[in-house]
């Protein structure tokens, strides 16, 4: 009872601050936007939100490791350490959204009224193609609702590329209209990171779902449809 309470109640905080990041990184809706706030020199402005962004990195990442929850799960239950997870992250992102300082000046502002309604488009598309992607994973499982096991699985858009859910990261941070300096510090960082972030995760998944993710490997690109050819028994056997 205790456990499921504290399933939901991460699982509550993943959903504000989610809902929170799209208001954040579009200047709208929420009380403070990615522009928003006291404008500090912007060394020290950059500095305070690399770091930011750094905490999150190694969160998200040694936190993810198998090493790493093969220690933790000694002290944290494992019916709970998905939820631990996804509460430890949502309060990095937290600390992001509220401590991020604001490097207004403008990068590029589109004018056209048809581009700022296009771009805008494709930036709730991002955020909905992720949200979207996650149910093919297990929505539940992901966030820490339901164990279930840890199995290979190949739903529709993973059928097409690898990562649907940082593609939609990808599209939601770059697809917007108005770029200033920090926004673009956010979208540069978090894409690198999403670029590393993927790599880690693909080894972990090579070593934890074994052949079935090998081959997975092999026929499917990571973020661009149609980027590598369909897999052949050749290149699959091929493989060392
Ligand atoms: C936040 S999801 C991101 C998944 C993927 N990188 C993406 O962008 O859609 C991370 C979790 O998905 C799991 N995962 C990724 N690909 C998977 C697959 N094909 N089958 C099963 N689990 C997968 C990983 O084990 C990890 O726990």
């Amino acid at each position: 009872m205790v456990r499921r309470a504290y399933s939901i109640v991460a699982y509550v905080a993943f959903l504000g601050v989610f809902l929170y990041t799209i208001g954040f990184l579009a200047n709208s809706v929420v009380p403070k936007g990615v522009d928003d706030g006291t404008v500090l020199p912007a060394w020290q402005a950059i500095l305070i939100d690399v770091a930011l962004l750094g905490l999150f990195a190694v969160q998200h990442s040694v936190m993810a490791r198998p090493a790493f929850k093969r220690w933790w799960t000694r002290y944290v239950p494992a019916s709970v350490e998905r939820s631990t997870y996804v509460l430890a992250a949502s309060a990095a992102v937290a600390l992001l959204l509220w401590q991020w300082k604001p490097l207004p000046d403008p990068v590029w502002s589109v004018d056209p009224q048809w581009a700022r309604a296009t771009l805008w488009a494709l930036y709730l598309f991002g955020w909905a193609f992720l949200v979207l992607s996650t149910f093919g994973l297990g929505h539940f499982d992901l966030f820490g609702l339901r164990r279930g096991e840890q199995r290979f699985r190949e739903p529709v858009l993973y059928k097409v590329i690898r990562h649907p859910i940082m593609v939609g990261f990808l599209i939601a941070f770059w697809a917007v209209p108005d770029m200033s300096v920090g926004r673009l510090l956010f979208a540069g960082a978090a894409s690198a990171y999403i670029l590393v972030g993927v790599r880690l995760e693909e080894h972990d998944l090579k070593r934890e779902l074994g052949e079935p993710y090998e081959r997975y490997l092999d026929r499917t690109p990571r973020f661009v449809p149609g980027l590598k050819g369909k897999v052949t028994g050749a290149s699959t056997t091929a493989r060392p």
